[in-house]
């Protein structure tokens, strides 16, 4: 995708009232009523955490967050169906809901806000488009899931921003059109003529994986060398805990501790912590089930979307309607920048309520597979 196809992206124009039948969604694709939940409840209010603190692994501060951090698996694998009565999950994640509505229930109000804008779609990958599994290397998108992103991207400049490495999150995802930010943003490739910085030392250029010219911008690039020590020592020193898994992200290292026993996740955070001690430039952030260490830089997902937005030509808000799709803590400096000055869209991917700064949720990625086929639809009618 280059700039000027994107620039050439339709813009939701239709100044009438939208409705179903006129964008040509066929209502299974709106899974529940559009006007939300009908019972009556106060929104639950989800306590916000305390970031941890590093001076002491062992302070229910860092553990606690480490055993939020992503739901048990029974969670996830629930049916999505709502049924007030099954259990108090439900009922906690219904009132949850009046707080952080179901994109698809307020689809139609979304495509209103989009009108005379171009919508500018980005999608986080794992637990966003790919189900959370126990293996991170075996974390696939379906067919399906792939050939929906494919049509949305005909008619919405698409990006996906992933914490795993650029290369990695390419391969998975396999598709050329679309846009790709690795290490949460912290290496991002566009076209060689819509690289706002091309001047910046942060910018070098290369080329994709067509043999295409293209800009890197990777404003991590003096870490690289660090990073790479970190990874080393992070997989020696936890190289006797089963289940641990270091990954390496070229601008930043994974522990993930999803298969490890829980008797030794204060032992994960005491090596992590160790080795951060050692590296004062470098910073902890929690994912799903994974303690990630990164270099202490102003630059996260909502820097990344900014500098996107700009390169690719929508840097005044009233003009775009930028919509990001996320399920990780990394995402919520996304949903924050888009809730600024934007006035965008962050949609939380969550089966479990918990706060956040996006405006929608979807329950999982089936969810986030429907929200997309029904924006690639609105198009498609228009294009009859
Ligand atoms: O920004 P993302 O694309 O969401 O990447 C965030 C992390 O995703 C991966 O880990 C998560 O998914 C794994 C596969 O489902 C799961 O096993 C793990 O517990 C999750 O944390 C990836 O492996 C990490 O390196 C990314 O940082």
């Amino acid at each position: 995708m280059d700039l000027n196809s994107a620039q050439a992206s339709p813009v939701l124009t239709d100044p009438s009232p939208l409705n179903k039948s006129r964008l040509g969604i066929h209502s299974s694709l709106f899974p529940y009523s559009q006007s939300g939940p009908s019972f009556s409840t106060s929104v639950l209010s989800i306590p916000r955490k305390k970031p941890a603190k590093l001076d002491d692994v062992r302070s229910n501060g860092w553990l606690d967050a480490m055993k939020s951090s992503s739901p048990p698996r029974k969670k996830i694998q629930k049916d999505v169906n709502i049924d007030v009565s099954s259990d108090d999950a439900d009922v906690n994640y219904l009132s949850w809901m009046i707080k952080y509505p179901s994109a698809l229930n307020c689809f139609q109000q979304i495509m209103r806000q989009a009108r005379n804008k171009q919508i500018v779609i980005f999608l986080d990958y794992d637990g966003t488009l790919s189900p959370i599994v126990d293996d991170p290397d075996r974390a696939f998108m379906s067919n399906e899931m792939r050939s929906v992103v494919s049509n949305v991207a005909k008619y919405f400049p698409t990006t996906i921003i992933s914490g795993r490495r650029r290369d990695k999150v390419y391969e998975l995802v396999g598709l050329t059109e679309l846009y790709y930010a690795g290490s949460h943003g912290m290496d991002i490739m566009l076209p060689i003529k819509n690289t706002l910085s091309a001047n910046d030392s942060n910018c070098i250029k290369d080329t994709d994986q067509q043999g295409k010219e293209v800009n890197l911008f990777q404003p991590a690039r003096k870490f690289l060398s660090m990073i790479d020590e970190v990874f080393k020592t992070l997989v020696e020193k936890t190289k006797d805990i089963k289940g641990a898994k270091v990954e390496h992200h070229k601008f930043c290292a994974s522990v993930h501790y999803r298969n490890v026993d829980e008797n030794n996740w204060s032992l994960i955070a005491q090596y992590v912590h160790d080795v951060l001690k050692d590296y004062p430039r470098l910073r902890l952030t929690h994912g799903r089930k994974v303690l990630e260490v990164r270099p202490d830089i102003d630059w996260d997902k909502g820097k990344a979307v900014e500098f996107l937005l700009k390169s690719l030509g929508f840097s005044n808000p009233r003009d775009v309607l930028p919509i990001y799709i996320g399920d990780d803590r990394t995402d919520e400096d996304a949903f924050k920048v888009l809730r600024g000055k934007y006035e965008g869209y962050g949609i939380l991917v969550s089966t479990t309520p918990k706060e956040s700064n996006a405006s929608f949720s979807l329950k999982d990625t089936s969810q986030v597979k429907m929200f997309l086929e029904c924006l690639a639809k609105t198009m498609e009618v228009d294009d009859i």
